[in-house]
């Protein structure tokens, strides 16, 4: 099938590659050259485990193309991917321009039969202000060209991304068009292997399904939280808690771990999205909203566990940082905890020595030449001098750490761990002062 992918960020990139992989003929589209030079040069502007392969292989094969040229995408696909950024506005809600901007390009240049795929994670209600774009642009040219909108949402996880979409769990579509439906079970037949993975509907139960799914796996993360904070003042082990829980089938292991807080360019963005949504349609979400102020709570609680040991007053002080990533395996640091933890620090006059395997050149974007932010090329360098270490991202790297020199290195042998991962007692075999989330 021929498939045009409207914005080559990561999921455009990653749904393209792949579509690519299952034998179709892809071009990307993005409107920034940057993005599109790198590829066209044979490299990848993210980092994603596996995706550069995928990526080779089909550029190889004749199978992937990148363009900026809008014309040319447009006409190039039966099936029109938009798969751009919507990013909250000021108020929360999701910023639909560049969704509506890709639709009236499409409306704009489209000559014959297109169906136009929402990717992006957008509000219920989008795909109707996507027909209705295009129906205006075709208006406007005179044309009565046939078209459907399709709601597809990606429930791919960034650092997994390429197995997530390669081997999804579900594909929901939300049409009201047989023909697109139709082609869209077409397009998604090598995917579904030993079940039938298709979960079709209507397009706006499709579009609250994708807001339905990130908000209950952040309800299970806030309230874990919640939870060890209080296992903290209880002296209980939410770890312990967690295997107690999670063996009932009904609840389930995953996402239950306790942390520093849930970042990343989904979960922060399309909860408060879809509490934007529900409040402008007389409906409160009261257990979301609670969600949301936990997880603000909760990035501060390393700082809150630092001020606790070190006092208000952090002048002076130097603190080792391990993790400036959302989570592992990927450099995205949009809504990561590391960013709250380092301002925080800063303002009580700390400095910091970071550490990331992967992550720092984008952290160097982020906080441009700030003085107090320096950057290690190892683990173990960051510590050298430092007060304590800060352990923000489980990186795979720091699970088996070097512990008597971790002791020495640091000034005082403390360590703030907000991914709880180490056993509570193997650090402190060391000598080492080990405060984790919610362990005893
Ligand atoms: N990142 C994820 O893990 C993930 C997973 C599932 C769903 N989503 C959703 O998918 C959407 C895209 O997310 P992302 O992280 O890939 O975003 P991104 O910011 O990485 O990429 C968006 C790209 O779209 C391009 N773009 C903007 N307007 C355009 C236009 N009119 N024509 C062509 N290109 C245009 C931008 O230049 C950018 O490269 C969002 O709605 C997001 O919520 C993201
Ligand atoms: O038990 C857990 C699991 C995750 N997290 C945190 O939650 C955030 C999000 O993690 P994850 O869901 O793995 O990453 P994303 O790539 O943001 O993926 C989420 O957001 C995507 C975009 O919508 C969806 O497609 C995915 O299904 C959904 O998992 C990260 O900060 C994690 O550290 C926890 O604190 N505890």
């Amino acid at each position: 099938m021929k498939i045009t992918v409207i914005g080559t960020g990561y999921v455009g990139l990653v749904s393209g590659a792949c579509l690519a992989e299952m034998g179709n003929d892809v071009l990307c589209l993005d409107l920034d050259p940057e993005k599109i030079r790198i590829l066209k040069e044979g490299g990848i502007p993210i980092h994603e485990p596996g995706l550069d392969a995928v990526v080779a292989r089909n550029v190889e094969a004749g199978r992937l193309h990148f363009t900026t040229d809008v014309a040319e995408a447009v006409r190039f696909g039966t099936i029109q991917f938009i798969a751009v950024g919507t990013p909250p506005d000021e108020d929360g809600s999701a910023d639909l321009q560049y969704v509506l901007s890709a639709a009236r390009n499409i409306g704009r240049l489209m000559t014959d039969y297109k169906v136009v795929v929402d990717k992006s994670t957008v509000p219920v209600g989008t795909a109707d202000k996507v027909k209705a774009a295009i129906a205006e642009e075709l208006a406007a040219r005179g044309l009565s060209l046939e078209y459907a909108v399709v709601s597809n949402p990606e429930f791919l996880k960034e650092g997994a991304a390429v197995e997530d979409f390669m081997r999804p769990d579900r594909i929901v579509v939300g049409a009201d068009d047989e023909r697109a439906v139709h082609l869209m079970r077409a397009l998604y037949a090598p995917f579904q292997r030993n079940r039938d993975k298709l979960v079709v509907m209507d397009v706006r139960s499709a579009e609250l399904t994708k807001y339905a799914a990130n908000a209950m796996l952040a309800t299970r993360i806030s309230f874990m939280n919640e939870l060890a904070l209080l296992a903290d003042r209880m002296g209980a082990d939410i770890e312990m808690v967690r295997q107690g829980i999670g063996s009932d089938p009904r609840i389930g292991y995953h996402f239950l771990y306790a942390g520093c807080g849930y970042g990343g360019s989904c979960f922060p963005k399309d909860v408060k999205a879809l509490i934007r949504t529900a409040r402008e349609n007389g409906q409160a979400l009261q257990v979301l909203q609670a969600v949301e102020d936990a997880n603000d709570v909760q990035k501060m609680v390393l700082v809150d566990k630092i001020v606790a040991r070190f006092g208000e007053d952090l002048s002076g002080r130097r603190f080792a940082l391990w993790g400036l990533a959302f989570k592992p395996n990927t450099d995205d640091m949009r809504e990561a905890p590391s960013r709250v933890i380092i301002a925080e620090l800063f303002k009580r006059g700390a400095t910091v020595t970071a550490y990331d395997p992967v992550a720092m050149t984008e952290a160097k974007r982020i906080f441009g030449d700030e003085p107090r932010l320096a950057y290690a090329e190892k683990p173990m360098d960051a510590l050298e001098g430092a007060d304590a270490l800060v352990i923000v991202t489980e990186w795979k790297e720091f699970r088996s750490p070097d512990f008597e020199r971790i002791r020495s290195a640091l000034k005082q042998p403390v360590i703030f761990d907000g991914r709880n991962l180490y056993e509570t007692e193997l650090p402190r075999s060391f000598g080492i002062e080990y405060s984790a989330i919610g362990r005893r």
